[in-house]
């Protein structure tokens, strides 16, 4: 096993007030992979990021990078590490190039005109160069603190919730501009509260709440584990059970008897063939639905589901 570009032992950070933000982490990122980590709010993603990125001081474990301490080689460590901050943190009359120049001396960098040209043109900000940050929209904006974290070229990139409050087609572009980093070689970590976006990106999947991490794991074999498909099936007249035709399948009746919601699959499209297979059979039996709302678990749902078992299983 090749050593891993980031190992993370028993991390532990108490903040000032007793706020346990991380508990005895241990996680390790392998090189060239993208890594979602995955948790609600305050579950202790950001602490993370900050731990490793040196703006969280920790309370007891060790992190290191490259193969080193990052304790005892913080400079040299975090001139190879790229973060993009969850929030706008930028002086707003400056322009986007020198912005992005500025960043690249700031982790000691000789100035390079020309690679900040390329981060720029791949980002679609070269036309905006000269622009004030304060003038882009909040897309573009989020476009210029990915510029600023790649102007150095890192090695191990941190994006922190980089889709929150985005478009759909920003969205998108992001997702394949992580693939292109990918591409390039550098090692991706991000946090999300989305579970597509996991989904859409990531090799590895890593769970964590109120500062534990719960699972680690491939993200085919999570969706597998985890994934859940839920459908209403809206009926046109109250029934009062459901027809025999339906018994295999993980479906109940809602109270009102107007509603058949199915709850089940395993996130390799088993649960789409069952709702449609149930809605098969609806109509088989002579029942009429006049709407039909499906959709993949949401984090939310897998989250409840892990909690449960491990609520289960202490
Ligand atoms: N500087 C701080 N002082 C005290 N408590 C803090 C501080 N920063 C974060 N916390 C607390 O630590 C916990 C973890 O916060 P953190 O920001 O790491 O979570 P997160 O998973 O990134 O959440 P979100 O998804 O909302 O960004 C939260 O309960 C938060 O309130």
């Amino acid at each position: 096993m090749p050593q891993p570009i980031l190992d993370i032992r028993g991390l532990t950070k108490v903040y000032p007030g007793g706020l346990k933000a991380l508990d005895s982490v241990d996680l390790e990122i392998r090189k060239g992979e993208i890594f979602a980590l995955l948790g609600p709010n305050g579950a202790g993603k950001t602490t993370l990021i900050g731990a490793v990125c040196g703006m969280v001081r920790i309370s007891s474990g060790t992190i290191n990078a490259f193969g080193e301490d990052l304790a005892r080689h913080w400079r040299s460590a975090r001139q190879r590490i790229g973060l993009v901050p969850q929030e706008l943190g930028f002086d707003m009359f400056d322009t986007v190039e020198r912005q992005v120049g500025y960043s690249r001396g700031l982790f000691g960098r000789a100035p390079d005109a020309s690679r900040v040209e390329e981060v720029l043109r791949s980002l679609s900000l070269w036309e905006k160069r000269g622009e004030e940050i304060r003038k882009l929209s909040g897309g573009m904006k989020r476009r210029v603190l990915i510029a600023k974290a790649l102007a150095h070229d890192p090695e191990l990139l941190f994006l922190d919730e980089p889709t929150a409050g985005v478009d759909v087609e920003l969205r998108r572009d992001m997702w394949r501009q992580i693939g292109a980093l990918r591409e390039q070689g550098v090692t991706v970590i991000l946090t999300t509260h989305y579970i597509e976006e996991a989904e859409e990106m990531a090799d590895r999947v890593g769970v964590i709440d109120k500062g534990r991490l719960l699972l680690v794991d491939e993200k085919d074999e999570m969706m597998k584990r985890l994934g859940r498909t839920e459908a209403h099936f809206t009926l046109a007249a109250q029934l009062s059970e459901l027809p025999p035709a339906l018994r295999d399948y993980p479906v109940t009746l809602a109270e009102d008897g107007r509603t058949v919601c199915y709850r089940g699959g395993d996130g390799t499209g088993k649960g789409k063939a069952e709702v449609a297979a149930v809605a098969t059979a609806l109509v088989q039996s002579g029942i009429v639905f006049t709407a039909l709302d499906q959709r993949e678990s949401s984090l939310e749902d897998i989250f409840v589901g892990l909690v449960e078992q491990q609520g289960l299983a202490a």
